[in-house]
């Protein structure tokens, strides 16, 4: 199905765009419920400043063969596709393809498990160098509704927002909007579980 109108423009350049009900409620619970189950979550633990953490959530990164990416230090292989995984990918495409916005042919998806509103992901760009100049990231949300903010990375202008992303929608974060801003998952007094994919081109 296409709804190119369904589409909210929350920033026009560099676009960042909302499609609030790309998976409809029941399929994305049935979609979440899979996933909680069948994915090897892990919360490995990562130096930061020369101390040991381990992360706040849970993750898990799946693509193509080949599709490695440099974490910590550390290059990772990914998972194989989850079909589930494979479906929401072409799906992204597809939705991306009829609305008319910028598009990659995505490679591979870091999944993000929040158990509850404490866990978080701090401010941060998707701009490691294996995503290439001008990066598209596409992320699916399911479960419990949270704001993702933003901070303009010029530290003369940070002006913040946040985006509410609800249970089965998808956030288009277009090029350049890596380089323009930052996004973090803030903690928040939010119960439930929530589950994050952002869809990626490794070259
Ligand atoms: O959980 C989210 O919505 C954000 C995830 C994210 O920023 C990332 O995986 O890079
Ligand atoms: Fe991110």
């Amino acid at each position: 199905m296409s709804h190119p109108d369904r589409w909210q423009c929350v920033a026009a350049s560099p676009p960042l765009m909302l499609l609030p009900d790309f998976i409809a409620a029941a399929e994305a619970s049935a979609i979440q419920r899979r996933l909680e189950r069948d994915i090897a979550w892990s919360s490995p633990t990562l130096s930061l400043y020369g101390k040991r953490h381990v992360i706040p959530r849970s993750q898990c990164w799946m693509g193509d063969d080949g599709a490695s990416y440099r974490y910590s230090g550390r290059d990772l292989q990914p998972w194989p596709w989850h079909p589930l995984v494979e479906d929401l990918r072409n799906r992204v495409i597809h939705a991306l393809e009829v609305a008319d916005l910028p598009c990659q042919d995505f490679n591979s998806v870091l999944l993000n498990r929040y158990e509850n509103g404490d866990q978080r992901m701090g401010w941060h760009s998707d701009d490691e160098p294996e995503l290439g100049a001008d990066p598209i990231v596409a992320s699916v949300s399911l479960g419990s509704e949270r704001p993702l903010r933003f901070r303009e990375k010029r530290a003369d202008a940070r002006r913040a927002f946040n985006v509410w992303l609800p249970h089965g929608s998808l956030l288009l974060m277009g090029p350049g909007a890596q380089s323009r801003w930052q996004h973090a998952l803030a903690p928040r007094a939010i119960d439930g579980a929530r589950i994050n994919l952002t869809f990626r081109r490794i070259r």
